[in-house]
C-alpha cells in the first residue's frame, strides 16, 4: 500500500482508536489531527499517535487518507472545505454511524471518485480520545460504503487496508447500511435512553428506583451513556429508517399492552420464547454492534484483598486487563467480579490461569 500520510478530521473515540490502530501497525505512517478540542490533540502528539497537529484544516489537504470522524453532520460540511484542497489521487473516508446522508453531499459536490465511506461496527458508551483505544476495531465488522465512482483498485486496496488494522470489511450500500443499522443499533440506542428516562420520571427524590438497579437494567441500558451530541446527529441523519424501526416498535408493545390486559398468557409467553430463541442464536464470538467484550466473570469473597489477589495473578502473568467491575448484587447467576480483556487470547490465558488457582469462572 502505497499511502503513506494519513489525516484524521476529529480525534475522539473511533477517530483516536483507528488513528492508534494505524499507528501500532503502521508506525511508519505519518498521521497529522485536526480537531475543535485543541486538549486532544496536544494529547495525541503527546502519546505519539500523531506525528503533527494541526488548527488548519489545509494543512491536512495533501495527506493520501483523510478519515472524517466527527459527528456525521460535521463531517458532511468538511467534505465542502476539503473538496477545493485535496489532491487528485486523495481518498476521503468517514467512519460516521449514518451512510446514505454523506454520500448525497458526496455526489453533490462531485466528490464520488475520491470517497469510499466506512462505518466501524464497534464502540461505546465512552466517548473523547481518553476512551480510545488501538484494539477497539480489531475484528470488529468495518462497512465499506464506496461512491460508485471510485477507482475499482482504490476501493480494494482501503479495504485491505482496513484488514490490515484488524477489522473485518464488509461492502454494502449506503441505503442497504442504513436500513440495518437502524434496526441494530440507532433504534435500540433510542430504546435504551427512552427506558432510563422512564425510571427517571418514576424515581423517588431519595434515587431509590436508581439504587436498586440490576444487572439486567444496567446491562440494557448501557448506551444511553453515549455522546448526546454524536446521537443527535445520528437521528437526523437517518430519520426515515428510525422512525419506521420505532413505529414497528411502538406496535409490539401496544400487542404487548392488548395481551396482558386480555391476560393472554399464551400470546406473553410466544413473545418471550421467540425473542429468547432469536437472541440466544446470536453468535458469541463475532464482533456486532454490541461489542465481543472479551469478558470473564469471577466469584470472589468479599474479603479485603481479594480483588488484589486476582490482579496481581494477571500481571505476573504479563496478562493486561483492559477493564474490571465488581457487582454489588448477586442477582445474576456470574460471578461478582466482572474482568475484560482486549483480545480473545488474553481472556483465554486469564481463564485458564484463574481456573488453575480454583477460582469458579463465568463466560458469558
Ligand atoms: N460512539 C461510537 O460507538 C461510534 C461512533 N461512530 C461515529 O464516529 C464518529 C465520531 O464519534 P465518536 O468518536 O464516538 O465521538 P467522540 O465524541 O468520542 O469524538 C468526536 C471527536 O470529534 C471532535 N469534534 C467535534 N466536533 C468537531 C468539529 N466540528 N470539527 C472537528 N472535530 C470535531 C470532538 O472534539 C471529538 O474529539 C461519529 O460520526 C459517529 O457516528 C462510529 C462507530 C461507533
Ligand atoms: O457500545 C455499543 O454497544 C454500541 O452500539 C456502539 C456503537 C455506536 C454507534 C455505532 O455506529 C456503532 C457502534
Amino acid at each position: 500500500m502505497n499511502a503513506f500520510k494519513i489525516g484524521f478530521i476529529g480525534l475522539g473515540l473511533i477517530g483516536g482508536s483507528v488513528a492508534k490502530s494505524i499507528h501500532r501497525i503502521f508506525p511508519n505512517y505519518t498521521i497529522i489531527g485536526y480537531d475543535v478540542n485543541t486538549a486532544t490533540l496536544k494529547e495525541a502528539q503527546e502519546d505519539g499517535t500523531l506525528d503533527h497537529y494541526t488548527t488548519n484544516i489545509s494543512d491536512i489537504a495533501d495527506c493520501d487518507y483523510i478519515f472524517l470522524c466527527a459527528p456525521v453532520h460535521y463531517n458532511i460540511e468538511y467534505l465542502k472545505t476539503l473538496k477545493p484542497l485535496i489532491s487528485d489521487s486523495c481518498i476521503l473516508s468517514d467512519v460516521g454511524s449514518v451512510k446514505s446522508d454523506i454520500y448525497d453531499a458526496v455526489k453533490e459536490l462531485e466528490l464520488g471518485s475520491h470517497f469510499i465511506g466506512g462505518h466501524p461496527m464497534v464502540g461505546s458508551e465512552r466517548s473523547g480520545y481518553d476512551a480510545a483505544t488501538d484494539r477497539l476495531i480489531e475484528n470488529a465488522y468495518y462497512f465499506i460504503t464506496p461512491s460508485p465512482d471510485a477507482p475499482a483498485d482504490r476501493v480494494e486496496e482501503f479495504m485491505t487496508f482496513i484488514g490490515d488494522l484488524g477489522a473485518i470489511p464488509i461492502r454494502y450500500s449506503p441505503d442497504e447500511h442504513d436500513k440495518i443499522t437502524s434496526y441494530i443499533s440507532h433504534v435500540p440506542h433510542v430504546i435504551a435512553a427512552s427506558l432510563v428516562n422512564l425510571v427517571r420520571h418514576a424515581d423517588s427524590p431519595d434515587g431509590i428506583f436508581k439504587s436498586l438497579a440490576a444487572g439486567g437494567f444496567k446491562d440494557i441500558t448501557r448506551i444511553a451513556s453515549s455522546n448526546p451530541v454524536v446521537w443527535e446527529h445520528i437521528l437526523l441523519s437517518n430519520p426515515k429508517n428510525i422512525v419506521n424501526g420505532l413505529k414497528e416498535y411502538i406496535e409490539l408493545l401496544n400487542k404487548m399492552i392488548y395481551d396482558i390486559e386480555r391476560n393472554d398468557a399464551k400470546d406473553i409467553n410466544a413473545f418471550f420464547e421467540s425473542s429468547r430463541e432469536y437472541r440466544d442464536s446470536i453468535p458469541n464470538n463475532t464482533s456486532g454492534v454490541i461489542r465481543m467484550q472479551y469478558e470473564l466473570f469471577v466469584d470472589i469473597p468479599d474479603e479485603p484483598g481479594a480483588l488484589a489477589k486476582v490482579t496481581v495473578l494477571l500481571a505476573d502473568a504479563g496478562i493486561n486487563l483492559k477493564n474490571f467491575g465488581i457487582s454489588h448484587n448477586r442477582e445474576d447467576e456470574e460471578g461478582v467480579l466482572r474482568l475484560s480483556f482486549y483480545d480473545t487470547d488474553a481472556c483465554r490465558k486469564a481463564f485458564d490461569l484463574l481456573a488453575d488457582a480454583g477460582y469458579r469462572l463465568y463466560n458469558r
